[in-house]
This record gives C-alpha cells, sequence and structure tokens, in this order.
C-alpha cells in the first residue's frame, strides 16, 4: 500500500477520535504484513490517565483481529502540528517490531511527510532479551 494512502487511512480515523479534554484528535491506521489496514483513534478517559492513544488503539484492535506481523504505521494529528508517537505508544509497537523496522509514517508542522523507522524513534530500547536471566 501506498504511503499517502495509510496517511488518508489514519486521516479518516481521527473523525471517529473520542477527545473532550484534550480536543487533540489523532487517528492512526497500521498496515499489516497481509495488506490488511487497522484505523485507531485516540480514546481518552475523565480520569485523563487511563486515556488511549490512537497507535496504541491501532494495534490493539490488530492484534484481536488475529494480526501480529506489521509493516508500517501511520499517525495524524491537527494540522500545522508535527506528530510522533509517544514513549508509550514506542514501546508498545515495540513488543510487535522485534528488529524496530517498523515504518512510522508521520507529518511534519507544514504538512510535509515524514518517516523514521521505530528503532530509531526508540534506540536501546527494553524488550523480551532482558528479561532472559538464567
Ligand atoms: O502520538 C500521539 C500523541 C498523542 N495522542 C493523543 C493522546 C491524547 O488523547 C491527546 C493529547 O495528548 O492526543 C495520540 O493519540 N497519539
Amino acid at each position: 500500500m501506498q504511503h499517502v494512502a495509510l496517511m488518508a487511512a489514519a486521516e479518516a480515523a481521527r473523525a471517529h477520535a473520542h477527545a473532550p479534554y484534550s480536543r487533540f484528535a489523532v487517528g492512526a491506521a497500521l498496515l499489516c504484513a497481509d495488506g490488511t489496514v487497522q484505523p485507531g483513534c485516540n480514546v481518552e478517559n475523565a480520569s485523563y490517565g487511563a486515556t488511549l492513544c490512537a497507535e496504541r488503539v491501532a494495534l490493539g484492535a490488530a492484534v484481536a483481529a488475529g494480526q501480529r506481523r506489521f509493516t508500517a504505521i501511520a499517525v495524524a494529528g491537527p494540522a500545522g502540528v508535527a506528530l510522533s508517537p509517544c514513549g508509550i505508544c514506542r514501546q508498545v509497537l515495540a513488543e510487535f517490531s522485534p528488529d524496530g523496522g517498523l515504518l512510522v509514517l508521520m507529518r511534519a508542522a507544514d504538512g510535509t511527510p515524514r518517516q523514521a523507522r521505530l528503532a530509531d524513534l526508540l534506540p536501546d530500547s527494553f524488550g523480551p532479551d532482558q528479561l532472559r536471566t538464567d
């Protein structure tokens, strides 16, 4: 799938955001290895802390649908804002991108497409290797 189409899917998912507190609607679109596109949007909560970012909603829905391998994720926020996944989302995405090769599609503040590999957004990450103590 083209990067432009994946970003368009993320932009479309923004419309479903539940963001009454921040009013900062975010959409994500996760491209699965089989070509399926799983959308996600942020789902805020009155407790604030229980808020889910669009990226984690997309990932959780994809895993619940039986997907395990992912090629790319696009993230779309409000126009004029440079957006990239927060630290928690980077860590959660890393769980399903052990080599850090997941392509993250973003937009700069002026709308210019920007992309990075997950490993470059989350270097020296904590993963299952650290849990092997024996
Ligand atoms: O990459 C990001 C950054 C922020 N948010 C959400 C969380 C919260 O609902 C709102 C403001 O932080 O934006 C996302 O969904 N994805």
